[in-house]
């Protein structure tokens, strides 16, 4: 079945980079970077063999397309010459063939759904696939348009879409004082938690979306009149409502509460909802190692978004005209040592360490920020839940240099509010002592904390480590991965480059670890 676009392109999917298992980046010829892409697509030349001219494609069509030098995929309904790209891609020629002459979306999703094809392969752009869009169910249909007259206040749980929203009986309402605009969801989720509810308002566009398991429900709005930048956002946690607290920008009464957005009043899975890009502004940059930088990022006031543990978000750049999106996982600003230093989790900013690679034009462009420049961040995503730590006794977190990411905010979660957990323990894997993140707030936390330790793990050390040398092997493994008791419950967290990835899942297996009881962060 072909995917005819519901909408213009719904981009979503660290150790800072992610992927799933079994796919890796493939090393590119020379010429053939990222860089090279852009200005080729930058050259004039006719990339798509047809001179600029739109077509409408076939599925016979496009299934004769099939060959490496002769390449199209359709993605969302949209068709691409990829042939030109063919050496280009990351993930390698035998990857991107996998879907030619057909329709890749599925496949495209499943590896990178948040990488921004549209922007990138534009030039390669063949046209539209001859199908019809597939008509939304009837009901489904007549609630959207009988909403699109305009939003006046309380909608029945018939307003809300997909099969499990009836059950939920997710539904909103208004209402408004002189000078507040007050939104309130009722979700009926118990334990409601501030890390599920996701609000912007943007130039009169109201955005908010709460997460429900692997569901989102969204209230999108084209507000009637303006309103001042910051809001309020209360979580009544046990009854799961929400309530949205606008400020009018003059005290005038409201006849209604806007226009509804495309999606407005929608209940889908997660991942079929668009990424939502927001700017935020560089606050500070400082050096945390010779190649690696801690970014502060600010949130805008008028934004309420906590980035759950273990979760990561995108940073979208334009770069030379190109959208380029990379996931990053949040960090905190440091390694707290009391565990109640409020300032780590205020909800304003973000911070992120990356590792800046000197043919990177991503992490080169993210150098280059000046205090001030601003950087759109993404909603966050990523499939870890916190339950898994909180029903472990030993935690084993394996990483390897920016593989490190993750672990912090997972460190401080575990440590502040995992009460059954006896052991903690970090290896970290690196080149060189240079290369170690935090060496120092991970050992003074060792000290502090009885049931944390940390092994550093040199490949190239000099020859005045003391520690440990290697690189992951079982023989590593299993002298350091050990439960604390013979039944003791067991939770090995793994990050960092694919190969280190997914070789440690397998040495983990051989050593009888369970899947249950081993997390890759992959996306
Ligand atoms: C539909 C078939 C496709 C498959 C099976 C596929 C597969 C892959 C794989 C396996 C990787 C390496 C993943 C990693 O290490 O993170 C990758 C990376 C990448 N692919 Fe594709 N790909 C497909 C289509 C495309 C298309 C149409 C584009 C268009 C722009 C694209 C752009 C990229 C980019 C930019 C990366 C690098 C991502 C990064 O920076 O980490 N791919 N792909």
């Amino acid at each position: 079945m072909l995917n005819v676009p519901p909408q213009a392109f719904p981009a979503p999917g660290s150790q800072q980079r992610v992927a799933a298992s079994g796919r890796a980046k493939v090393p590119l010829k020379p010429g053939r970077s990222l860089m090279d892409w852009i200005r080729l697509t930058k050259s004039g030349k006719d990339l798509t063999g047809l001179k600029g001219r739109l077509v409408e494609v076939t599925e016979d069509e496009l299934a004769k397309h099939n060959k490496k030098e002769d390449c199209w995929i359709c993605i969302r309904g949209f068709v691409y010459n990829v042939t030109p790209y063919m050496e280009y891609h990351p993930g390698g020629e035998d990857e991107l063939m996998k879907a030619a002459g057909t329709d890749g979306t599925d496949l495209f999703d499943q590896v990178h759904r948040w990488v921004n094809y549209e922007s990138m392969l534009k030039e390669c752009l063949v046209g539209r696939m001859a199908v019809k869009p597939i008509a939304a169910p009837k009901e489904i249909s007549s609630t959207l348009s009988e909403e699109r007259k305009q939003l006046n206040g309380m909608l029945s749980e018939k307003g809300v879409l997909g099969a499990s929203a009836k059950d939920l009986m997710l539904s909103y309402d208004w209402f408004q004082t002189d000078s507040l605009i007050t939104i309130v969801i009722y979700t009926k989720k118990k334990d409601l938690s501030a890390e599920l509810v996701i609000v912007d308002c943007q130039d009169k566009r109201l955005r908010g979306e709460i997460i429900i398991d692997d569901h989102s429900y969204l209230v999108e709005v084209d507000l009637y009149h303006a309103v001042q930048e910051d809001l309020a956002v209360n979580i009544t946690e046990k009854i799961g409502k929400v309530e949205i607290i606008l400020k009018k920008n003059d005290n005038i009464h409201w006849k209604m509460l806007g226009q509804p957005m495309e999606n407005h009043n929608t209940f889908i899975k997660r991942t079929d909802r668009g990424l939502f890009y927001r700017k935020c502004k560089l606050v500070s940059k400082t050096e945390v190692t010779h190649d690696t930088k801690l970014f502060c990022l600010m949130l805008p006031k008028s934004t309420h978004l906590h980035v759950p543990t273990g979760q990561h978000v995108y940073l979208k750049q334009i770069i030379a005209g190109t959208e380029v999106v990379k996931p990053y996982t949040p960090v905190l600003p440091f390694l707290p040592l009391d565990f109640k230093e409020p300032s780590c989790r205020d909800g304003a900013h973000i911070y992120l360490m990356i590792k800046i690679y000197s043919c990177g034009p991503f992490t080169q462009a993210l150098e280059h920020l000046q205090v001030g420049d601003y950087v759109s961040v993404s909603n966050p995503e990523g499939n870890f839940k916190k339950s898994q730590v909180q029903t472990s006794e030993d935690l084993f977190l394996l990483a390897a240099g920016t593989g490190f990411t993750p672990m912090v905010k997972l460190l401080d979660f575990a440590l502040t509010e995992v009460s059954c957990l006896r052991t903690v323990k970090l290896i970290f894997f690196n080149k060189t002592e240079d290369d170690i993140l935090w060496r120092n707030q991970l050992e003074q936390l060792a000290l502090k904390d009885k049931r944390f330790e940390v092994k550093f793990i040199l490949s190239q050390p000099t020859k005045d480590w003391m520690g440990k040398e290697g690189k992951i092997s079982s023989s590593l493994l299993s002298e350091f991965v050990k439960r604390s008791s013979k039944y003791s419950k067991v939770l090995i967290c793994i990050c960092g480059p694919t190969p280190f990835t997914e070789q440690g899942v397998q040495y983990l297996k051989d050593l009888g670890y369970s899947q249950e009881e081993i997390h890759a962060f992959t996306a």
